[in-house]
This record gives C-alpha cells, structure tokens and sequence, in this order.
C-alpha cells in the first residue's frame, strides 16, 4: 500500500488517470527537470486500477481511491453521470473535511431559471416558455421553435419544428438517432411531442447555419480569475461546426472543433470582429454572475449563438465542459486549464484569510525551480496546519477541520465548506425514495442538494449518503429547507410524517406525495400552505426509465407544475393527469412493474426442465429488454407486434390461445382494476382518519 507522508494541498478529482498525465506532464516538465519536492497536489482517478499510483516529476499520481491522507481540497472534475465508484470517493472526501469543488452544476434547466430569476442576464437569455399544452404551440409567436427536453444532455430530444404546414420535426431523438418527420396538422406534431410533455419547453429559433448548410454555435470556456473573484478568467473560445444535414452542433453528434479565427476564415459574414467582441462581453457578464451563483464552480462552458442582429444569446451552462475540443485546438490549452484549476486550489483566497502568507511568500519566490509551479506551493506560514501519522489519525484531523468549520459558519467565498442549496428533500427513505434518488444523481443532479429524513433507521440515511452523496436530515422539521419535498412513506405513515411541518412549510414550498390513494385535498389539509401535487412514478426511476402521472390542484400555478414535472422529467418520462385518474395511473405504472415481473417469472418456470435456470433467467430478461425497446421506438399498436410475432398456425398462436382460453390474459385486466380499486380504498380510509381527527373532509 502506497501511503502519501502527509495530506497534499490538493487533489484534482479525475475519471481516468490517463486523460491528465500528460497535461500534468507538460506543466511540469517544458521548463527542464522537475523540482525535487514532496506533492502537493495529486491526481485522485476515482475508477483507476488499484496499481495506478506513481509518481511524475514531483507529482503524486493516485489510483486508489481507498488509501489515501485525505487532501484539504479536491478540485472534482468528474462529467455526470457520476459511477458508485467515483460517488462512494465524493462521499469519503466529504466525511473527511475535505473542502470539495467543481463538480456539476444542477439540470442546465434550473441554472437557466436561476440566471432569470436574477434578472441581470435578460438581453442574452433566449425566449423559452414551456410546452404543456396545443395552445402553447399556436400562440407560440416565432415561425418554429426548438424543442428541448428539460432535463437533455449531449444534444439528445433536442428537435426544431416548424408551425406551418408542413409541420416538420427535425433532430435527435431521447436515443441520440437523428430523424426528420413531417405531419399534416400541428395536432400531430403536437402529439409527437407528448411523450416528454411537462419536461420540455420551446425556445427561440437562432439562424446558426453557415452559408454551406452546417450547423454550428460557439463555446466559451471560462475559469474564475482567482480563487476569492467572481471575475472569470477566459481561457478560450471554440466553435463547434455541426455536419451538414443535421440541426445541432454537438461535439458528439458528429461536430469539428475551430478556432474563432478558423471560422472567420471560413465564413467572414459570421465570424466579424464585432461578433466576437459581443460574445466576449457576454461570456464575461453571464460567467460572474454564474460564479457569483454557485461559488463551488471553478469553471463554466457557456455556449452560445447568435440573433440574426449578431446579438449573442446564451444556450446553455455547462459545469463540466467537455475538453475535446480544447484539445483539438491545441497542446497547450488543456495544460493552460490544469495549470489555473491548480493555482486556484492552491494560492490566493487563502491570502486573503491570513495576510500575507501565501501569496507574497509566493511572488517572492518566483523565479527559482520549475516556473510553472511558481507560487502553487509556496507556504511559509501555513493556516491548515498539516496532519502526520496513520491514516486513522489523518482522518480524524479531517473530520475535525470540518466540524470546526461548521461551528465557524463561515461562508465567505469559495474557500470556506459550503454545501449546495438543498434543492429537494425526500421525507421517507425506503425503496422508491432510493429509486428516485439513484436516478436524480444520474442524471447530474447533486447529491448534496438532496436531504433525506426517515423515522427510524439512521443506518439507512447513512447508507443512502454514501452510496450517492445525498445529506441525512436527522430532524425532518430541517428539511423545510429544501423548496420541494417529496412524501416517500406509506400511506398510513402521512398525518404522523406531515405533522412536523405542518406550521414549517409555506407557499415558497411544493409537497409532492408518492403515497398511493392520498387525496391532494388530504395533503392541503395536513399542509395548508404549501402548494402540494400527487405522483406516481415506480421503481425504474433508478435507471432514469420511470413512467410517472402527477396530477395537480386546478389552481396550481404553472410555475410550480414545471418544477415538479422538471423533477420527474429527470428519472423518466413524466406525464401531468387529472386526479381522478391518479388510482389507476398507480396501477398502470406503479405497480404495472411488478405484474410484468411475476408474469415474467411464470414464463421462466415454463422452461423448467428443458433450460437451466440461470439461462432462461438470461433469455427472459433480454427479451424483456428487447420487447420494451422495440415499442418504444416503434408505438404500433400492441396488436401489430403481437401480429408481427405470431405466424398463423405457429407456436406464438398456440401459446395466446392458452392464455385467452385459462383467463390469463384477463386476469391481468382485472389485477390492474383490483390494485386501482385498492388505491381507492386507501383514499376512503385516510379520509375518514382524517375526519376522525379534525372534522369533516373538504
Ligand atoms: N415502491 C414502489 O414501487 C412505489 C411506492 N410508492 C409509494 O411510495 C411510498 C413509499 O413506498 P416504499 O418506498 O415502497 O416504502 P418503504 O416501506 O420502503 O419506505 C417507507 C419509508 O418511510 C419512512 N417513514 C415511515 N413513517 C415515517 C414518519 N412518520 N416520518 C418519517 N419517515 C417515515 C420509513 O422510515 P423508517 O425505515 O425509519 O421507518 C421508510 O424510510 C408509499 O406510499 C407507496 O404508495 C409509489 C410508487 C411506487
Ligand atoms: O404497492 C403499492 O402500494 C405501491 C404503490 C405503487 C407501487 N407500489
């Protein structure tokens, strides 16, 4: 086991450790041999192989993420969606004080509604309402709109319709396959758009095709200034030129990678001096206020285009831009990065804190050892004295560091610990609670923005914390500080669960309860200030495959709807009903799961004898998969795929016949009916408690 002597300074959080050995090589190395000196900063590879720890020119490189002194800082550099590996790492850096940075900002959605929410970056946001019902596309006042998914990535659901006929849908699908549809009446493209109904919002058409058909938007890549500003540093801008025929630019769909100047070249009406400068004001205006609005980002990728009048318009905020295309323009700008992400984890705010020991000491040493190290380590006088000994001893330092920080409360720029708002909290921890909450963190949200509270089983917070990064709420009054809470226990656990918010939460906060057969006038009643809604999404929240119904009080304002359906948009396909539907959405998709599982179970036991058991297992859950698939993306109606299977006279045919003749195939109705009836049971009983309680229901 490779042990560091002492905790470095810092530790630069990576998937892999080769993507940065060679930045980390050229940084250190183009001015001649590498100082002699203990690490201060390493390279943590949250999914290298155990082996991979080594040393380069002075520099720890780290490959096991179970044996280490935790580092007083760690730059994490990981893209969603995070792996267990690298969330299991986050979570032990975290219990050990380390103060964590970089990471993913939350669903590009929210950021777009927080940089609204400021007002400062009006002029440069695009137009964007969401997409909820037909009259949004007929009153929507552009000739098309670009589609997107509210919770997309790499460009995929990303689509452009035109409003007039013929009204064509052009783009990707939630696959990434690239396809071109038109339809006769907006009524169809509408329905077209169903499936992502309540996740998707329409935004301003840009005209960003060159004048050869390619597709093209621009990205800029901003660092902080220093580790105390706001001020972006601008490390480079690249644009992205998609390929001929398709709509959107994505490095991954297909895109080249040029330089600002390439691309005048290339097109000079586009690429004018003025454009450029417009685009630099812009990226330096939206990267302070992104900086000043999540202090934990050390960098941003802000891609943006252009209105026909040259004006830039902001597209998306991205929290861990991809770097191929920095590489692509040259050796040295990936370098450049590493270099500044290094310096910021390791010099100036501390300065400010304890004047004058890190930087001066610093300036005064420049010029000595390997240039491009120069003030990275320089510390004289240390404000975090360093811990020595076994690794049971370093971690106890580090969880000191951190409970005497709590105590502080400081926050005072990026330096200090400063969690994440919280921005949902989950009260009850059981098994959907943990589906939802895998599939949330796969999708890039932080895991520190979720609170998590239960009844009972502390060990289960614990677990839940470590498995995604999640915050245990030991009191479930404290989780009124998230704006949306989402009621995970059993039906009959709802009064006793509510009853300590009931006074906490108010009209700034959303209750969405998961609890089968719970009526939204029951919620008001036991919360009544807050807005509340009713979903029912089931276990394949985990792989970000729910289906989910959630239905809302009529006079519930659309804002509140969208960040609801945005929250479950996350984890599936989310799809807003009438309430009086809501027993038999729990059927259907909730509980729908597990007949399609039992049935699946009779099937493998009609194999018995003939295949072993781990074969059919094997066989079965492929054609599942497959089934499922093919439907989706393919929605002829079910009777087309069963005709499709079964040949006349076959075995398809004979194997139905049985299932119609023994009641099978009905009997399946009737559980569906039989769970909804039940569903409706639970509503009478938690009226009646209530009334029981206090008075009449409403
Ligand atoms: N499972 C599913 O597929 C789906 C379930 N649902 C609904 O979600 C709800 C939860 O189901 P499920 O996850 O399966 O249930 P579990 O039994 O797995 O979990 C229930 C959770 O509720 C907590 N709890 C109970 N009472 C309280 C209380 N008074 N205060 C705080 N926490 C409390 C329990 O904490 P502790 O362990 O400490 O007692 C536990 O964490 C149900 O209402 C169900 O109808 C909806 C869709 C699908
Ligand atoms: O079985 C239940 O009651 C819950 C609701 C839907 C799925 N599970």
């Amino acid at each position: 086991m490779l042990l560091l002597p002492s905790p470095p300074a810092l530790a630069i959080v990576t998937r892999t450790l080769g993507e940065y050995v060679s930045a980390f090589r050229h940084i250190l190395c183009r001015s001649g041999p590498a100082p002699k000196r203990r690490a201060d900063a390493v390279l943590l590879a949250a999914n290298a192989r155990p082996n991979a720890g080594g040393k380069l020119a002075g520099l720890t490189l780290w490959g096991e993420a179970a044996f280490f002194p935790p580092p007083r800082r760690a730059y994490v550099s990981l893209a969603p969606p995070l792996q267990r590996k690298e969330r299991q790492l986050l979570f032990r850096l975290k219990r050990s004080g380390t103060e964590l940075f970089g990471g993913p900002l939350p669903n590009k959605t929210t950021v777009h509604e927080l940089l609204v929410r400021t007002g400062e970056a009006d002029d440069l946001l695009p137009y964007r309402r969401p997409l909820t019902s037909l009259r949004d596309l007929e009153e929507w006042p552009f000739p098309a709109a670009v589609v997107k998914p509210r919770a997309g990535s790499r460009g995929r659901g990303v689509r452009l319709a035109t409003l007039s006929p013929p009204y064509l849908l052009w783009g990707q699908d939630a696959h990434g396959l690239s396809f071109r549809t038109a339809y006769q009446r907006r009524e169809d493209l509408f329905a077209a758009l169903v499936p992502d109904l309540g996740g998707t919002f329409l935004e301003e058409p840009l005209p960003l095709l060159t004048p050869d058909g390619r597709p093209y938007d621009v990205r800029v890549f901003l660092l902080r200034e220093a580790a105390c500003a706001d001020r972006p540093y601008l490390l480079a801008v690249v644009v992205r030129l998609g390929l001929r025929g398709r709509f959107t630019a994505n490095l991954h769909t297909g895109g080249t990678p040029l330089s600002f100047r390439e691309f005048a070249r290339r097109y000079p009406d586009l690429g004018t001096a003025e454009r450029k400068e417009r685009l630099r004001k812009a990226a330096v205006r939206v990267g302070a206020l992104v900086f000043r609005l999540f202090p934990r980002a050390w960098e941003v990728g802000l891609d943006f285009g252009f209105r026909a009048t040259g004006e830039p318009v902001l597209l998306e905020v991205n929290g861990t831009p991809g770097r191929t295309s920095l590489r692509a323009l040259g050796a040295d700008l990936p370098a450049r990065r590493l270099t500044r992400l290094l310096r910021l984890g390791l010099s100036p705010c501390a300065a400010e804190r304890y004047p004058g020991s890190v930087v001066g000491k610093a300036r005064a040493r420049a010029g000595r050892g390997c240039p491009l190290l120069r003030g990275l380590s320089a510390r004289t006088k240390d404000p975090y004295p360093r811990e020595t000994g076994t690794i049971a001893q370093t971690a106890a330092g580090g969880r000191e560091r951190a409970s005497k920080g709590r105590e502080e409360g400081a926050v005072v720029g990026p330096w200090s610990y400063r969690e994440p708002l919280a921005e949902v909290g989950f009260l009850g921890a059981g098994r959907i609670a943990e589906a939802l909450i895998a599939g949330l963190v796969a999708s890039g949200t932080d895991g520190g923005s979720i609170l998590v509270a239960n009844r009972t089983r502390a060990e289960r917070l614990d677990e839940l914390a470590g498995r995604y990064g999640v915050r245990p709420v030991r009191n479930v009054s404290d989780l009124a500080r998230a704006p949306l809470i989402v009621l995970a226990v059993k039906p009959k656990d709802v009064p006793e669960a509510l009853s300590p918010l009931r006074d906490l939460l108010g009209p700034e906060h959303v209750l969405v309860s998961l609890a089968a057969g719970v009526p939204l006038a029951a919620l008001t009643r036991l919360v009544p200030k807050a807005a509340v809604a009713r979903a029912m999404p089931n276990t394949a929240a985990q792989v970000r495959a729910s289906a989910t119904g959630i239905a809302f009080p009529a006079e519930t304002p659309s804002a509140v709807r969208g960040r609801v359906l945005d929250l479950f948009s996350r984890v599936g396909s989310a799809v807003e009903v009438e309430e009086r539907a809501m027993d038999a959405v729990t059927a259907l998709a909730g509980s729908g799961p597990a007949f399609l599982y039992a049935a699946l179970e009779a099937m493998v036991q009609g194999t018995e004898g003939a295949l072993a058991p781990e074969v059919a297992l094997r066989l079965a859950r492929q054609m599942f998969a497959g089934a499922a698939r093919l439907w989706e993306v393919d929605p002829a109606p079910l009777a087309e795929h069963i005709r499709r299977i079964a040949s006349p006279g076959g075995t398809t045919e004979r194997g139905l016949a049985v299932l119609r003749e023994t009641g099978a195939l009905s009997a399946f109705s009737r559980a569906v009916a039989a769970a909804a009836e039940r569903a409706a049971e639970i509503s009478a009983d938690v009226v009646r408690f209530l009334e029981g309680k206090d008075g009449p229901a409403p």
